[in-house]
């Protein structure tokens, strides 16, 4: 068991993960605290930066000789792995550290492992301390390494009878400008932001994040085209430099069961390169593959007070047949933006209606 001093110790850890909260992504945020036998704190560390070194190395350098025979108090399972560092369980060893208490088990397949290590080599290690305190400091990074995929959130505008097109293909604009600010506030929140081909040659949309007045942001989420046969034309905007862009074709990634780009490839490709949170802006085509694909995992709908009676729906085919099929989603938020609504949903599993699922 824990003692007091670990368990106030790991809370001070917690903190000082959020040191890294703007810098650490895509590496988790970590944070550690070495304390001698008689319970002081020797060391402190976190970690800021990926390439930097992570918070035991950090703390461990901070504690120099008063390590040997201490506690290393840390808010992730210790990794095993030589990435752009050294393994911390080498470091913790060499550092002579007698117990490890750790609060979140490193779920990476490449990372994980590090507390057997640890045990194997005969220190003693406690995890689960504190877990949910860490666990809320670190969810983006923690739920895209379980999936090992980025979190993949759907946003489309519509009007109120659900296009998101008008017959001849038009879109600019369905939403108002305060619900396209939202958007931008979307993008500023994501690593990558994805459209199909289809999209691409009807909009040339740039996918960045402006501000009203169109200024750019600093920080640019990656773009991503989903496109199977590389018909993107140079010179899209989605080309231009103001951000860096991934044309995802299938001679990179191989074609799924549909005959295009498979969407599995593509998520693992969005995570080997970063992407923790992806935001997919459609179209229609492509939001309804990432659906029957399982890739979907939160909608964000933008709903205008238009009608436009005739035009593309806001989602394709999405393997849907008869209703009992349907997709269920729990509403999570509802707001107004300017004169529309602004949804938030997660799906639930599929065929669960609203009426059962409330039993
Ligand atoms: N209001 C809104 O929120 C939005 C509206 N729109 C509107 O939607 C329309 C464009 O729709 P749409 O053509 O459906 O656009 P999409 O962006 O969905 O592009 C569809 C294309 O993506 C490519 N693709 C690559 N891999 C896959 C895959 N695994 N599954 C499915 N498609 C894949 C396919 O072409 P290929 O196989 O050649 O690669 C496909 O034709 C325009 O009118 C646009 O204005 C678009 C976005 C948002
Ligand atoms: N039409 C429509 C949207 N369309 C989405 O925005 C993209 C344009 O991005 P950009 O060129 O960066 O401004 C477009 O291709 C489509 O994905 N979004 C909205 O919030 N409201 C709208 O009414």
């Amino acid at each position: 068991m824990a003692g007091q001093a670990e368990v106030e110790a790991m809370r001070r850890a917690v903190q000082l993960a959020q040191r890294g909260a703007a810098t650490a992504s895509p590496n988790p945020v970590v944070g550690c605290v070495v304390l001698d036998p008689d319970g002081r704190t020797v060391g402190e560390g976190w970690h800021e930066r990926p390439g930097g070194p992570h918070a035991e190395v950090a703390a461990l350098r901070a504690a120099g000789a008063a390590a040997r025979g201490a506690t290393a108090v840390v808010t992730l399972e210790p990794c095993r792995h030589t990435g752009r560092t050294g393994p911390c369980t080498r470091a913790l060893l060499e550092a002579g550290i007698a117990r490890v208490v750790y609060a979140v088990a490193d779920p990476s397949a490449v990372a994980g492992g590090g507390a057997e290590q640890l045990r194997a080599a005969g220190v003693a290690v406690e995890g689960g301390v504190l877990a949910e305190e860490a666990e809320a400091g670190n969810a983006r990074w923690l739920t895209a390494a379980r999936l090992g995929r980025p979190q993949i959130v759907w946003k489309y505008a519509a009007t109120l009878d659900g296009r998101s097109a008008a017959a001849d293909g038009t879109s600019r604009w369905i939403t108002s400008p305060q619900a396209r600010a939202d958007v931008h506030a979307l993008r500023a929140d994501v690593d990558a932001v994805v459209a199909g081909v289809g999209t691409v040659l009807a909009d040339d949309p740039q996918l960045t994040v402006r501000a009203p007045d169109g200024t750019p942001a600093a920080r640019q989420p990656l773009r991503v085209v989903v496109d199977t046969a590389g018909r993107t034309p140079t010179g899209s905007c989605v080309l231009d430099d103001t951000a860096p862009t991934w044309v995802a074709t299938a001679a990179e990634l191989g074609v799924g069961p549909d005959g295009h780009v498979d969407l599995q490839a593509l998520a693992r490709g969005l995570y080997a390169r970063g992407v923790l949170r992806a935001l997919v802006e459609g179209g229609p085509t492509l939001a309804g593959a990432l659906l029957r694909a399982g890739l979907v995992d939160r909608v964000v709908g933008y709903v205008a007070p238009a009608l436009l009676g005739a035009g593309a729906p806001a989602l394709a085919e999405a393997g849907v047949a008869t209703i009992a099929d349907a997709y269920r989603l729990e509403l999570l938020d509802v707001r107004r933006v300017g004169p529309d609504v602004r949804l938030e949903a997660v799906p639930r599993a599929r065929g669960a209606r609203q009426d059962e699922a409330e039993e």
